[in-house]
């Protein structure tokens, strides 16, 4: 099947080769020549034979904007997917702005980061069934092989939602084994810690993949001495959050682990200092001056 692919940075790059490893024939567009097989969306338009399918992969800041360029070069009978990580509330107004031009819009949930060239991606996807039916070979050759690791999730939206859950249980998940590094370092008993994470790795019950990547992270640098704990993060979290809020779901992990990333952005915490400054005034207890 012809796809054009947007958006050929470390996600689309290493879908393009996997599509083309399956046997699709894929026309990719970037802003880096370098990467780009055409010069332009219109060019890119052109190469595909209707009806079209372009799968856009570009950083959510800008996909709006990308979605409405393509619209231009595209017509009626033509799919746009979007497999970036959107805020799955863009995508309904989207939806609505492409099909009174007849372009049908997927949105897709993908996991699997610069490991699913060689291991497959994990789809979350959003839309209407036909729509879905006709992507259904590009699917298959982006998904893992095994039984599991693609799902219509329900209409346009309901993508890019799983997705965003999806990252808020990673949040979660990440945050735990990181606190669970951090008490095994403060330990006087323990001695090998990356060799407790490694052995955890078969057998146990908090086996995983994050498991094994931690695993590899403390083989590169047993101490993460060469890391600073500052973190980021480009909104899934956040938006995970909103929705707890909105449905009055009580959402504790992903919260807190959230705001662990806000807190470790933090040279000292304003609010310890009120805490610090509080106990002084109440107990006359010690405080330490900068
Ligand atoms: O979707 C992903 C993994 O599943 C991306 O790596 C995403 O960037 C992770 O979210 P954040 O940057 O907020 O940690």
């Amino acid at each position: 099947m012809q796809l054009g692919l947007v958006g050929l940075g470390r996600m689309g790059g290493n879908m393009r080769e996997r599509l083309r490893a399956a046997g699709h024939e894929v026309v990719g567009f970037d802003h880096n020549a370098e990467l780009s097989d055409v010069a332009s969306l219109a060019e890119l338009a052109e190469k595909l034979e209707a009806p079209r399918a372009v799968w856009v992969m570009v950083p959510a800041g800008v996909t709006d904007a990308t979605i409405d360029e393509l619209a231009d070069v595209l017509g009626a009978g033509d799919i746009i997917i979007d497999g970036g990580n959107s805020r799955f509330s863009d995508d309904a107004p989207r939806a609505e702005r492409l099909n009174d031009r007849g372009i049908g819009y997927i949105d897709v949930g993908v996991s699997g980061g610069v490991w699913g060239r060689q291991n497959g991606y994990a789809l979350m996807v959003g839309g209407a069934q036909e729509h879905v039916e006709r992507l259904m070979p590009i699917f298959e050759a982006l998904k893992p092989a095994g039984e599991f690791g693609f799902v219509h999730a329900g209409p346009v939206g309901a993508g890019h939602y799983a997705k965003m859950v999806h990252n808020g249980i990673e949040y979660g998940l990440m945050h735990a084994y990181a606190e669970g590094y951090e008490l095994l370092t403060a330990s006087e008993l323990v001695t090998n810690v990356p060799g407790v994470f490694k052995s955890w790795r078969e057998g146990t019950v908090v086996r995983s993949w994050l498991l094994d990547l931690l695993d590899r992270a403390l083989d590169e640098d047993p101490e993460l001495a060469e890391l600073s704990g500052y973190t980021e993060d480009t909104g899934e979290g956040r938006w995970t959050v909103d929705e707890a809020v909105r449905l009055a779901v009580p959402l504790n992990v992903i919260t807190a682990s959230l705001f662990a990333r806000f807190a470790s952005r933090q040279d000292d915490s304003p609010a310890m200092k009120a805490v610090a400054a509080l106990r002084q005034q109440f107990g006359g207890h010690a405080v330490r001056k900068r």
